[in-house]
């Protein structure tokens, strides 16, 4: 059924215009699954639509925007927020993090997936881009809540209990690219985790996967110092420069974090076209140290979307509140207010397209709450006075999934029964 928003207070579309007392009219063609969003003032008068072929949501003190995109997460990672803060990120992955996902089943993996879709709906974001075990089960859970998910198969061929056989893993790989390219809201990557986690054989057989299937590359980049100079000790090369040398870097890649990146690697990154999402949050939670470059690669044009990183090292998935952490951070690190403007970080979270998905999606955000008055310049009161709460409704791809801050397909039974779960999975951790 097609969708009209009625009388929205604000609305900002995803080129960043803004627009006062406006009407949203959402269209999906049955046939092609096209999409289309109109906005104009009395649609429903001055068009020949009949009341009773719609589905019409009140916009009275609310505010429109695009879907949020979260371009790097281990949604799963759910089940492990809060069992290890406060460590640095080696300790964090070898104490901590490795020997209790090696605990982990696809059937709990299915559940701290469902959370994490659950979360990240109620905060407005419409697609994600994620990375951890038993993809097969984070597509199941993505498919029943009703988001978009870009999901990657991951491949680590040292260093953790999970991988065992290299050639078994990239055919299973391959498999799971197979069964789920035809999916409408599922995009399959091939995901090697780290160059300090993968051989260079590993990330060439990767690119050929993806280069085989046409489908996206997703992994972490210079994250520490640890890593480049472990890399720079090993042969002699900064992590860009290793991964440019081994033929990777494209504009099919996407690399999470590149904090520790210099004047010279932004360039070959921007050259390459690879797809950069910054982590604040988790970089400055796990003290990787540094801050990514962000006036540095925005000057060369690099692509540059927001991520959370995993619940356990943020530890929400809340792009909301990335957006506020992105620009503080980079206004303390350079002593500069104007870098990290609300433009630039609203645009790098409506960000889908780096993950294969055009945003064809609407959030509401409820302006009915004293820390969202007054609105002298709204696009600022979404950047620093939001968060994920505050998001009232969501359609994604033409479908309302959250309304009233209710999920639409998921009830309160089901939602106790998730918790009830997650309860019982932790219960192995130590
Ligand atoms: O910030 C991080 N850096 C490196 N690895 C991470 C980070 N967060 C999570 N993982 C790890 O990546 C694997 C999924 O493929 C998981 O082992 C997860 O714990
Ligand atoms: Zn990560």
């Amino acid at each position: 059924m097609d969708i009209l928003i009625r009388d929205l207070d604000y609305a900002v579309d995803i080129n960043l215009n803004v627009y006062k007392n406006i009407d949203i009219l959402i269209r999906r063609d049955e046939d092609s699954k096209k999409i289309s969003i109109d906005r104009g003032r009395n649609l429903l008068e001055k068009s020949n639509l009949d009341k009773k072929d719609l589905k019409i949501i009140d916009g009275d003190k609310k505010c429109a925007l695009p879907g949020l995109s979260n371009n790097h997460t281990h949604i799963p990672m759910t089940l492990l927020r809060g069992i290890a803060d406060d460590m640095i990120l080696q300790e964090w992955l070898r104490e901590k993090i490795w020997p209790n996902e090696g605990r982990l089943t696809g059937e709990d993996v299915y559940y701290g997936a469902l959370l994490g879709c659950l979360e990240m709906l109620r905060f407005g974001i419409t697609s994600f881009n994620d990375m951890y075990f038993f993809p097969e089960e984070i597509v199941r859970a993505t498919k029943e809540v009703g988001i978009k998910g870009t999901v990657g198969f991951p491949i680590i061929d040292f260093g953790t209990p999970q991988c065992k056989d290299l050639d078994k893993l990239l055919n299973n790989c391959e498999k799971f690219i197979k069964e789920y390219i035809a999916e409408e809201k599922i995009n399959p990557v091939v995901a090697p985790h780290a160059p300090y986690t993968c051989s260079k054989d590993t990330y060439v057989q990767c690119r050929e996967i993806s280069q085989e299937y046409n489908v996206l590359l997703h992994t972490h980049l210079s994250e520490t110092r640890y890593e480049v100079v472990e890399m720079e000790n090993k042969i002699g090369m900064r992590p860009v420069e290793y991964l440019e040398s081994i033929g990777i870097l494209g504009d099919n890649l996407i690399t999470a974090h590149c904090v520790w990146i210099t004047k010279e690697e932004v360039k070959i990154l921007a050259k390459h076209r690879v797809k950069v999402v910054h982590c604040p949050g988790s970089n400055m939670k796990l003290a990787s140290g540094g801050v990514m470059p962000l006036v540095e690669m925005l000057r060369e044009g690099v692509s540059l979307s927001l991520g959370t990183d995993g619940p356990a090292s943020n530890n929400n998935l809340d792009i909301l509140e990335e957006m506020k952490i992105a620009a503080l951070l980079h206004k303390a690190h350079r002593w500069d207010p104007t870098v990290g403007d609300v433009d630039t970080v609203l645009r790098m979270a409506f960000n889908s397209e780096s993950i294969g998905f055009e945003n064809r999606d609407i959030v509401l955000l409820d302006l009915n709450s004293p820390h969202l008055r007054p609105v002298h310049n709204i696009k600022s009161n979404i950047v620093y006075s939001a968060n994920g709460n505050d998001v009232d409704t969501v359609i994604v791809e033409g479908e309302v999934l959250l309304e009233n801050k209710k999920f639409s397909k998921i009830d309160d039974k089901y939602l106790r029964n998730i918790y009830h779960k997650v309860n019982s999975i932790i219960k192995k951790f130590n």
